[in-house]
């Protein structure tokens, strides 16, 4: 157990922006609960509020099965899309953000249920510390993309084709790595992406691509810590 004096910074700041984001939470609400180091931090403060007999009919979508674990492990009640289709808010991670809060996710590999839940929300409100800001997209961080199985070496070569290095991302023990769905990832390295939508079409074009991690049009607030404090982004 990390105690609050060990946290480095970079962990106090994930800390600090997912504890502000769990301020938006509001009674009775539906929350999609994101995946990550961050966004764990908001199922450990549901936890706690509920501790104090606070937000206790708050229910929570997780965006993936280890989410789901970490909340059942805290007695966060938990629902599915299938119960409540539409999602009043969620809070969730990412690996980069643009000016435009457009998005690379998926470094945990949850990208397809998250990009989910989020098209399911009223709000998405992404938490990050500041090392997660970019100019542009792709600067810092690969886009991931999730492809079936079947086919992939095909999806190897088409995604080489859009110009990126790729890297199959791996498991425990060097065997590839499967999604929560089963499938496959490839870290694509396309450096700075200039026109991300264009990149987004062509990768949903693709039979055989099930998720890609540029999330655009999907944030609608983003929380951000750095030494200089938290700062809640709204639109204007
Ligand atoms: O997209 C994600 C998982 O698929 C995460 O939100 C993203 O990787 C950020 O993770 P962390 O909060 O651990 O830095």
């Amino acid at each position: 157990m990390t105690s609050a004096s060990d946290e480095s910074e970079v962990v106090r700041f994930k800390r600090l922006a997912a504890e502000r984001a769990v301020d938006s939470i509001q009674p009775g609400m539906v929350v999609g609960l994101g995946s990550g180091s961050t966004a764990a931090f908001v199922v450990r403060r549901l936890a706690a509020l509920r501790a104090e007999g606070r937000l206790t009919d708050v229910v929570g979508v997780p965006t993936s099965v280890e989410t789901e674990v970490l909340a059942r492990s805290l007695g966060v009640p938990l629902t599915t899309l299938e119960e409540h289709p539409v999602v009043d808010l969620t809070i969730d991670g990412a690996d980069e953000v643009d000016p435009q809060l457009r998005l690379i996710k998926g470094g945990g590999g949850a990208l397809l249920r998250e990009k989910i839940v989020a098209q399911a929300s009223r709000r998405e409100i992404i938490v990050v510390d500041a090392g997660k800001l970019s100019p542009r997209l792709g600067t810092r961080w690969p886009v991931p993309v999730e492809v079936l199985p079947f086919g992939w070496r095909s999806q190897a070569l088409f995604l080489e084709g859009l110009g990126a290095r790729i890297t199959r991302r791996e498991g425990p023990g060097g065997t590839p790595y499967r999604t929560d769905q089963g499938n496959l990832i490839f870290d694509c390295a396309f450096g700075p992406i200039e026109r991300p939508e264009e990149l987004a079409a062509k990768l949903e074009a693709r039979a055989g691509i099930v998720a890609h991690g540029l999330f655009i049009g999907l944030t609608s607030e983003l929380v951000v810590a750095s030494p200089e404090g938290v700062e809640h982004r709204r639109p204007v």
